[in-house]
């Protein structure tokens, strides 16, 4: 008897999945659409990729062997195609998926939301903080926490090793220099009040980004009993919530003082979270709105940033010729005592924005794909029907790796960008249309005159025993790039300690 009931639950087993595969293989409305067999399957591939932090090269690396469109799990569907592309991320009716809702740990914002409504909201909300008349107020700011003190720590790290040049592993200076410009701009000049440190906000950043990433893979993980499995994860958002907090009610309390005396308001992220208002209806933001709003502004910018310029020194560095012509550039421009703000080098460091660009397309800090659920209806892309609810991946690394968009598109070419503004906007990395990044004027901002200044003042050179040099070419005749790996929401290097290293000198006076 008990033989039966196991076989016969082994059979039924068996049938299931011959009707699945075949289902999947031969009935399913994406078989005809490119994609390997095991990704056709089971979602379980493409999830070990996320995983395993190799979802940024299996997206550029698919659609070179796959082209504009493919299957990547059952339902799910990758597209490259830039007009394609363009379409999806131009209108709200391409919602977000529920990767996002797991950043939804305090409420839904700007970053988490699957509504229309409350992403427009927010941008009209926030407008003003992203324009440039507001960013160049903020920027003596940006340049004080952002270049100038990298300039400031590069400067002791030599003077102290004894020698004129130091090493310094250039992904980690990266990262602490954006978390220091982000915090000041959001917490302003509460943070030393408030006993915080940089270092601590970089650890609820972190935490906050594996809090995600856990509620992605278990959905009720914050729900007691589970929560005790998490406490430590749980403790820190409360601490990062209460500082971002206290640092709002501080700013309150400021402002009353600062009218009363008849001074200048602070310009700054939280202050414009603070005023902003919605030109239609004048809806501000609650007071945990603000918290939940800066926090997402917090944990969006702070890694990407200091991933787009870690792989922007990394391709300068690969590619002497366009050292030489972005250091020339920048010091035929510019005295050597001159800081160079974000307004004087876009208006005349061309090929070092190239650069910058360059390092965007060809190697985005956000190189995977953008997920997003086809609507009502559905949608046709390269002549396949998908029906509503398929999950549709935008697949940036692949959109800035089309081919008959891009000439030679695996090889760092900044020249592509000269006298193009055209070639900007085909640059997916900050996405674009109704989801775009609202951070990109501010990291433009910090990260141009971050590398203009850094060429004008110190001398690179890789260390002797670099493994990825220029003359390391790989199988396309091109110089072979450190690796990389996909973690929470940037792609950066996966040996940063043993491959972001460079050796800085002060550049001679001139
Ligand atoms: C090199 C720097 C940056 C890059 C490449 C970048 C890229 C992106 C991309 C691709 C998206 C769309 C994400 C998606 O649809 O899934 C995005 C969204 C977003 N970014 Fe950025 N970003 C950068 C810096 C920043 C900065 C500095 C801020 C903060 C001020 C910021 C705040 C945001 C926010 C709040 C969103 C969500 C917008 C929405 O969904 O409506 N980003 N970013």
């Amino acid at each position: 008897m008990e033989f039966w009931s196991i076989s016969s639950a082994l059979l039924a087993i068996a049938v299931l999945a011959i009707g699945y595969f075949a289902y999947q293989l031969w009935l399913s409305p994406f078989r005809d659409i490119p994609g390997r067999l095991l990704y056709r399957l089971s979602p379980i591939p493409s999830r070990l990729d996320a995983l395993l932090g190799r979802l940024a090269n299996a997206c550029e690396e698919d659609y070179y062997e796959f082209g504009d469109i493919y299957v990547t799990g059952p339902g799910v569907v990758v597209i490259s195609n830039p007009d394609d592309c363009r379409a999806v991320l131009s209108t709200h009716k391409y919602t977000k998926n529920k990767f996002y809702q797991a950043f939804a740990l305090i409420e839904d914002n700007i970053f988490t939301t699957q509504s229309a409504d409350l992403a427009s909201l927010r941008r009209r909300q926030l407008k003003h903080t992203f324009s440039h008349a507001y960013l160049s107020q903020m920027e003596p700011a940006l340049l004080k926490r952002g270049i100038l003190a990298l300039e400031q720590r590069w400067d002791n790290l030599i003077a102290n090793s004894g020698n004129p040049r130091a090493q310094i592993q250039y992904e980690a200076e990266f990262a602490r220099m954006s978390i220091d410009v982000i915090v000041a701009l959001g917490y302003g000049q509460s943070l030393h009040i408030l006993g915080t440190s940089h270092e601590q906000v970089a650890r609820w950043v972190h935490d906050y980004n594996v809090l995600a990433m856990v509620k992605l893979i278990v959905p009720f993980a914050c729900t007691w009993p589970f929560s005790l499995l998490i406490s430590a994860l749980l403790k820190s958002k409360s601490e990062f919530v209460a500082s971002v907090t206290a640092a709002a009610n501080m700013r309150r309390e400021q402002l009353q003082a600062i009218k009363a005396a008849g001074q200048k308001r602070p310009v700054d992220i939280l202050q414009a979270l603070l005023d902003g208002e919605d030109p239609e209806s004048r809806a501000k933001m609650t007071a945990t709105q603000v918290v939940a709003e800066n926090i997402a502004i917090i944990v969006a910018s702070t890694d990407i940033v200091a991933q787009t310029l870690t792989w922007t020194l990394c391709y300068i560095m690969l590619y002497p010729d366009t050292y030489h012509r972005a250091t020339e550039e920048v010091r035929n421009a510019f005295p050597r005592r001159h800081i160079i703000n974000y307004g004087e080098a876009k208006a005349r460091l061309e090929f070092t924005e190239a650069c910058l660009f360059e390092a965007l397309r060809i190697r985005a800090a956000t190189g995977v794909f953008l997920p997003r659920i086809v609507p009502k209806g559905g949608a046709t892309f390269q002549g396949h029907f998908l029906p509503a609810g398929t999950e549709l991946g935008v697949n940036v690394a692949g959109a800035n790796h089309h081919q008959p968009t891009w000439n030679n598109p695996r090889r760092f070419t900044p020249e592509r960008f000269l006298d193009n503004e055209k070639a900007k906007q085909d640059v997916f990395s900050f996405s674009l249309g109704a989801r775009m990044c609202p951070g990109k004027n501010l990291a433009l901002f910090e990260m141009l005159p971050t590398i203009a200044n850094l060429l004008k003042d110190y001398d690179f050179t890789l260390p002797a025993d670099a493994l990825f040099t220029p003359d390391r070419l790989d199988t396309h005749g091109n110089p072979t790039v450190m690796p990389r790996s996909h973690r929470f929401t940037s792609v950066g290097p996966t040996y940063p300690d043993r491959d972001c290293q460079v050796i800085i000198r002060r550049a001679a006076e001139y």
